[in-house]
């Protein structure tokens, strides 16, 4: 049956056409994300990954994937790895009732509003002082950073409730808990093996969060308190119906979403900004944020938005496959015909650099490429590090103002190198979509401007 497939025709190394042990293998050893994009740059932006499952660069594929609204290209079991207190996503929520919810709350609007501002600023000025107070002597800022992004997060979902981690022991073993731990084999396992799950001995079981369980639980239960415009008090409103538990497995999962992922992202963009070759990036990003008053408009510093989408085309957060199944009937995706139930994605990783003629240099860190109005259609189409369509980042409004405050307020005074006692590799370490800096540490020194 396997060999008559439709997939066999489709490019890829023989082997793909008769088992998927082979891409599990790599999925298992961290090197999924690199072994898809080695195919793809030898077969091209088609390409088989096993019998059941197809490999894509193109924006076509993009579109018809991710963006033809209502199309039906459902989410795989992956994201069954994702659950929080044993309630899947999708069982919270239909689609439409996600995107009612949350417009509101992940608006600009709402997140540029004044006391909203406020609390991003003050964790900005946590951060700032943290690095003031090294006095030439190096910080970590993969630490600093994760505390900056749970801190945030939280802020926007349970104000004043928020966490503090930046400033309180107790916060900060929140930060540690959700992000220092090496849990992706276990979660493979549970993933191909959901049956024998219940049997696996302890040490087989993906990491629990006990901690961060019970702050969630907890600013729920109390969540009527909250800030008129936080996301606890919308989802906790009566007409979506939700208990108290769904409405707990929502926050859980807002705050897993956006923790690594705009840390990870600030992280890898202040290395970049840190090596020497890119001292006259900072430079210019020095000049812009300084001369604009400190309440300008995020959408006066265009240099600024250059280097935030720059660093997220060259790492994003989530470099990885994002899986769909084919819907009924079968689709048509980069003139191949491809049956129902065949697991199709795009990873951003390989979007972002094998399209040469969009992104011409694609390891290079150049921020001025997004600056060129020839083509800036074509850069923003294939800028797939918030995925798009209607299981595209929630968060994207919020992942880039928290992002933005903080390069400004720290570019605007401080020069930073890397440490001569930052030892760990920042190469990019997979998980099971994301990926992290491979030693979850970034040692910088911060120089103050004259
Ligand atoms: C630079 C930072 C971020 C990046 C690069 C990022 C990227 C992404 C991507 C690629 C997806 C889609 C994944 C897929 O389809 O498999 C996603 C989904 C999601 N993100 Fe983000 N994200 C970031 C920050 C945030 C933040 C700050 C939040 C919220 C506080 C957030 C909340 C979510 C949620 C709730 C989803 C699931 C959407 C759904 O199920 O429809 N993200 N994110």
């Amino acid at each position: 049956k396997r060999l008559r497939s439709p997939l066999t025709a489709l490019p890829g190394p023989l082997i793909t056409s008769i088992t998927s042990l082979w891409i599990k293998y790599q999925e298992f050893s961290a090197n999924r994300r690199l072994c898809i994009h080695e195919l793809h740059r030898k077969y091209g932006p088609v390409v088989r990954l096993s019998p059941n499952e197809v490999s894509f660069t193109s924006l076509e594929a993009i579109k018809e994937i991710y963006a033809s609204g209502g199309s039906g290209y459902d989410r795989t079991e992956l994201y069954s790895l994702f659950a929080q207190f044993g309630q899947k996503q999708d069982d919270v929520f239909d689609l439409g009732q996600r995107k009612r919810c949350f417009a509101d709350r992940y608006s600009l609007t709402n997140i540029m509003r004044k006391d909203s501002m406020a609390s991003i600023q003050e964790n900005t000025a946590a951060f700032v002082r943290k690095c003031m107070d090294t006095s030439g002597t190096s910080v970590d800022v993969y630490v600093l950073l994760h505390c900056y992004a749970l801190d945030c997060v939280t802020h926007f979902m349970f104000s004043p409730g928020g966490t503090h981690s930046l400033t309180k022991s107790k916060d900060f073993e929140l930060m540690e808990e959700l992000t220092y731990h090496n849990s992706l084999q276990k979660n493979l396992l549970a993933h191909y093996l959901p049956g024998l799950e219940p049997y696996f001995p302890t040490f087989l079981l993906p990491r629990l969060s006990p901690k961060s369980n019970q702050y969630v639980l907890d600013k729920v239960e109390e969540g009527l308190s909250a800030d008129e415009y936080t996301l606890v008090r919308r989802l906790l409103s009566k007409d979506n119906g939700l208990h108290n538990i769904q409405v707990a497995a929502e926050c859980k999962d807002h705050m897993a979403a956006g923790i690594d992922t705009t840390g990870d992202g600030l992280c890898f963009l202040m290395w970049e900004l840190s090596q020497p070759h890119n001292r006259h990036v900072q430079e210019r990003l020095h000049l812009e944020v300084k001369q604009v008053p400190a309440d300008a408009s995020l959408e006066d510093l265009p240099y600024l938005d250059a280097v935030v989408k720059e660093a997220l085309r060259l790492a994003p957060p989530i470099p990885m496959s994002f899986p769909r199944y084919v819907p009924k009937g079968g689709r048509i995706i980069d003139g191949y015909h491809i049956p129902e139930g065949t697991i199709v994605s795009c990873q951003p990783y390989s979007v972002h650099r094998l399209n040469e003629k969009v992104f011409p240099y694609p390891d290079t860190f150049w921020p001025e490429r997004w600056l060129e109005p020839d083509g800036a259609n074509d850069r923003n189409r294939l800028f797939f590090a918030f995925s798009t369509g209607a299981r595209g980042c929630t968060g994207k409004n919020l992942a880039l103002v928290e992002m933005k405050i903080l390069l400004r307020d720290v570019y605007s005074r401080f020069k930073t190198d890397v440490a001569p006692d930052m030892h760990g590799s920042m190469d990019i370490d997979d998980q099971i979509i994301s990926a992290r800096p491979k030693d979850q540490t970034c040692r910088l020194v911060f120089t103050p401007y004259e």
